[in-house]
């Protein structure tokens, strides 16, 4: 197999407009709803911008109260077209690719609030060895990341049940061990007790503090 020609990564993140985001997580957060969501964007950017092998991280939302906050902690923003998340990741891509043609692109989703730059980085380093690969989720239904060497067409099929549409689509099934942190998206609350156990980010470990100080 040819060895990659640049491990550096552009990574789009997605970020859905706040009201309607999480809303799975409705009942149990109340009007912190959007605060949660924000601050678990901000933790899987933070570590994301921290992994080495990350070159620049895209946030594509259409939201300035997640746009403002994520665009602080040093990721790129670039407008939402609103016609669905793949089309919102190709949408990133496509900036990515001009602003740096010969790096890997990513799509990673927001959730992700116990995100390890190390752990990442281990599954950057195993995506470099495909054309098209993904990381699926701790339930091995959904995504969590989708990737592309340079200059392979992106083709992301986020959405239900897209370990399936990505095994269908020619990607490669990443089976890393130890990258629990990057399979570990928070959609309801029995995610998040899943990701307090591994241990939350600073942004959501605030926000969990103060609306369930036992936890
Ligand atoms: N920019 C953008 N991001 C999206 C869109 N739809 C979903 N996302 C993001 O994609 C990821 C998965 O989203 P979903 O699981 O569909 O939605 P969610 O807000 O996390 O949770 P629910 O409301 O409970 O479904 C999260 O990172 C979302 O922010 C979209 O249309 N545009
Ligand atoms: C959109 C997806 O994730 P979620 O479980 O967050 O809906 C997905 O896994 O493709």
């Amino acid at each position: 197999m040819l060895k990659p020609m640049s491990n550096r990564w552009s990574l789009v993140i997605p970020v859905k407009t706040l009201v309607a985001a999480k809303t799975r997580l409705a009942a149990a957060t109340g009007p912190h709803r959007t605060r949660l969501a924000v601050a678990v964007a901000s933790d899987t950017v933070a570590a994301a911008l921290g992994c080495p092998l990350v070159a620049r991280v895209i946030v594509v939302t259409a939201d300035p109260a997640a746009a403002g906050p994520l665009g602080a902690l040093g990721a790129d923003v670039v407008p939402d077209p609103d016609r669905g998340l793949n089309t919102a990741l190709r949408t990133g891509a496509a900036h990515a690719t001009r602003l740096a043609p010969g790096d890997a692109v990513g799509a990673l989703q927001a959730d992700l609030p116990a995100l390890r730059p190390a752990e990442l980085g281990l599954a950057l380093a195993a995506a470099a060895e495909f054309d098209q690969s993904f990381v699926p989720d701790a339930l091995d239904v959904g995504t969590t990341f989708y990737g592309v060497r340079p200059g392979v067409p992106f083709a992301p099929r986020f959405g239900g049940e897209s370990r399936a549409k990505h095994l269908a689509g020619g990607a490669k099934e990443l089976c890393v061990p130890g990258i629990d942190s990057v399979r570990r998206d928070v959609d309801t609350p029995d995610d998040l007790r899943a990701a307090i156990a591994l241990g939350l980010g600073a942004h959501t470990a605030a926000v969990v503090r103060e609306l369930w100080p036992d936890a």
